[in-house]
């Protein structure tokens, strides 16, 4: 379990972490997901004792990550897989971590197979790994102490399709042995893929938090008018939400039937009107990674904009 409670870090006046709550459950596998930048890394680090947070708190398994004696037999961690030393063989770091955890040196064998370094691989130098084989060695590292946590930022970065699978299979079987496994990704697909809950954050505060299939419901409508401005306003004076996406439509938590009414009474030509099909998150995840152009309703009536799953 890690419990992450109205956590903040500021640097100087620049809010990297704004607030963020959440939880990762027991045998769920809780994705981080936020464009570069949006406070991921921080948040992690906080988790794991490398940063102090300017306020808020991070506990793993109730306590704080200095308070572990011998971390790495409860919380595996994989923070940069390029930062293992690359003089040094695979089978060498994955020794030198089971000894400072105290583990009998059969664990080295047994934890290289299940991350499917072969032997040849394990005796190459670090430094002629290739991204992918890094990121299979940083999981080994987080896997060997058999720990009940583990937290991963970017654990898929240049894994292949047939890597990702593997990772998502590994981290199924990790969770569904009741394991915590918190990662984190600036990719949607990668989250929705390997996840079970998502927190999605942006600019250091939580946008939105729930299960996958909370988040990628359906339901809402996507409609494209010929006054798009005009559309969201009957939509938002209807009392449904109603927000410009990047795509120039508008999205609403209106049923279809009732946006084409509200188009048709407020005399408004529509040019397309279908169901929003988990639009919803991948349209939030587009504006918070453009979010410098994002292009909102402007609304003398202080109309809200945002969406029904959103934080
Ligand atoms: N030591 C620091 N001093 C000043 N600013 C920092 C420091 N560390 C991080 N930041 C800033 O805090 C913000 C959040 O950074 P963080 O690395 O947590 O983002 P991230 O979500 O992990 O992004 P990425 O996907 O690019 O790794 C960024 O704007 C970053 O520049």
């Amino acid at each position: 379990m890690i419990q992450i409670d109205a956590l903040s870090k500021r640097y100087g006046g620049f809010t990297a972490v704004d607030n963020v709550t959440f939880n990762a459950e027991p045998g769920r596998v809780t994705g981080f997901l936020g464009p570069n930048g949006a406070g991921k890394s921080t948040t992690m680090r906080i988790l794991v004792g490398l940063t102090d947070p300017t306020s808020g708190s991070a506990h793993l398994l109730g306590r704080h990550f200095s308070q572990l004696p011998n971390p790495g037999l409860e919380v595996g961690v994989l923070l940069d897989a390029s930062a293992q030393h690359g003089g040094r063989t695979g089978r060498e770091i994955l020794t030198l971590a089971a000894r400072t955890m105290g583990l009998p040196k059969t664990r080295v064998a047994e934890t290289l197979e299940r991350v499917s370094l072969t032997e040849e691989e394990a005796g190459r130098r670090v430094r002629n790994y290739s991204l992918g084989m890094r990121q299979r060695l940083g999981i080994a590292t987080a896997l060997i102490g058999e720990p009940e946590v583990l937290i991963l930022d970017e654990p898929a970065n240049g894994l292949d399709p047939a890597g990702i699978r593997w990772m998502r299979d590994l981290l199924r079987g990790f969770a569904d042995d009741g394991g915590t496994v918190l990662l984190s990704s600036h990719l949607l697909h990668e989250i929705e893929v390997i996840a079970d809950d998502i927190v999605v954050i942006g600019n250091g505060r939580i946008v939105a938090q729930g299960t996958k299939q909370e988040l990628l419901a359906g339901g809402g409508t996507y409609a494209r008018s010929n006054d798009l401005t005009a559309l969201g306003r009957a939509l938002q004076r209807a009392g449904h939400t109603a927000e410009i996406t990047t795509e120039g439509a508008v999205l609403s938590d209106a049923e279809l039937a009732a946006a084409g009414q509200i188009a048709f009474d407020a005399g408004l030509v529509l040019t397309e009107l279908r169901a929003a099909d988990g639009a919803g998150l991948e349209e939030m995840f587009l504006q918070l990674t453009a979010s410098n152009q994002r292009d909102h309703l402007e609304s003398p009536e202080g109309l809200d904009s945002s969406k029904g799953k959103a934080a």
